[in-house]
């Protein structure tokens, strides 16, 4: 850990994301480059513990080598109203979107309101997948996704509509949506399940809660399903990461969830990964921080102890 040089940044989202208003992390120097351990709040020391593994990846070792040199990507619209979402789409630049639905502050209603408008801004050949969180039960799941796929008029996935494998594999059999696991496999003891229940069919893969580049790229070829990388709205420290695990997939059939830099309103890299007409670089490495963009958005002394003190206890784990 000695030659570790940690940094503390606290950077506002733009809307609201997942009850998520300011995003916090530390930057991490090692050997060969930097590494963001930006594990979320409410997470456990063994469930961070992968996070801390994919810091020290990026900073201390080499990601496997590309297949491709830029990755398509969606624009994530949180859940805001159809104005606010349109203008997201539009100015993304991006020919897909995943949209946020089932927020406990937006109904049924607001969410097809907001996926319709989310359709006139991409216009018909876009992409739409909208994103439930686990949030509703089987039930209102099939409902639901029978009412936003006609919104949509054609969605391209649900992303996580249920909390449990089993009511994935249910709400599949029932939907005429594919229905795509997220975190089924970043909070599972074993990602690989979901592929063997049948749950779902496409594999959403975070490169940090999995571990590092090497180990994601592991369970993408081991669970046998189509496989999306998002992010975990990183800086572009850590969003370099997810890029590189993008770029080593033997196949990317869909549009990454890796737009996501747009969603902070800073960044700690004077030249930030943020998407061209839907597309973002495969980098080598995690770009190196701008002293002076670490020293803007530094975070304040207790936010700081409060990150240091989880990061030792990670660390002390074990990577
Ligand atoms: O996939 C994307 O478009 C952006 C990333 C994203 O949605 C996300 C970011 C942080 C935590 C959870 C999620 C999620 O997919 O639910
Ligand atoms: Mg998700």
């Amino acid at each position: 850990m000695h030659e570790i040089e940690p940094h503390v940044y606290a950077i506002r989202m733009r809307n609201r994301f997942r009850g998520i208003e300011v995003r916090e992390g530390v930057l991490l120097r090692g050997k060969t480059g930097w590494g963001e351990f930006c594990a979320f709040g409410n997470y456990s020391v063994a469930e961070s513990a992968p996070w801390f593994s994919c810091a020290y990846e990026s900073a201390m070792a080499d990601w496997p080598e590309p297949v491709r040199e830029r990755i398509p990507v969606n624009c994530t619209v949180p859940a805001v109203s159809p104005e606010r979402a349109y203008e997201i789409v539009t100015t993304s630049g991006c020919h897909t979107a995943k949209v946020k639905v089932a927020d406990p502050r937006s109904s049924i209603v607001e969410d097809c309101d907001r996926v319709a408008a989310v359709r006139d801004a991409l216009g018909g050949s876009g992409g739409i997948r909208v994103d439930a969180n686990g949030a509703w039960d089987v039930d209102d799941a099939v409902v639901a996704i029978g009412e936003l796929d006609r919104a949509a008029k054609g969605l391209e996935y649900v992303e996580q509509p249920c909390p449990s494998v089993e009511e994935l594999a249910a709400v599949r059999r029932k939907a005429d949506v594919r229905v795509a696991a997220d975190e089924s496999i970043r909070l599972a003891e074993d990602p690989l399940r979901v592929a063997v229940a049948g749950a779902a069919d496409v594999a959403v893969l975070k490169v940090a809660p999995l571990g590092g580049v090497h180990r994601a790229l592991r369970v993408a070829e081991a669970c046998g399903l189509p496989c999306v990388v998002s992010s975990a709205v990183e800086t572009s420290v850590g969003l370099a990461a997810g890029l590189a695990l993008a770029g080593a997939l033997p196949g990317l059939e869909f549009a990454c969830g890796l737009g996501t830099t747009s969603l902070l309103t800073g960044d700690v890299v004077p030249d930030s990964l943020s998407a061209v007409d839907g597309w973002l670089p495969v980098p080598r490495r995690a770009p190196a921080p701008d002293p002076a963009l670490l020293r803007r958005y530094a975070a304040d002394p207790a936010t700081g102890e409060r990150w240091l003190s989880r990061l030792s206890q990670v660390a002390a784990a074990g990577v």
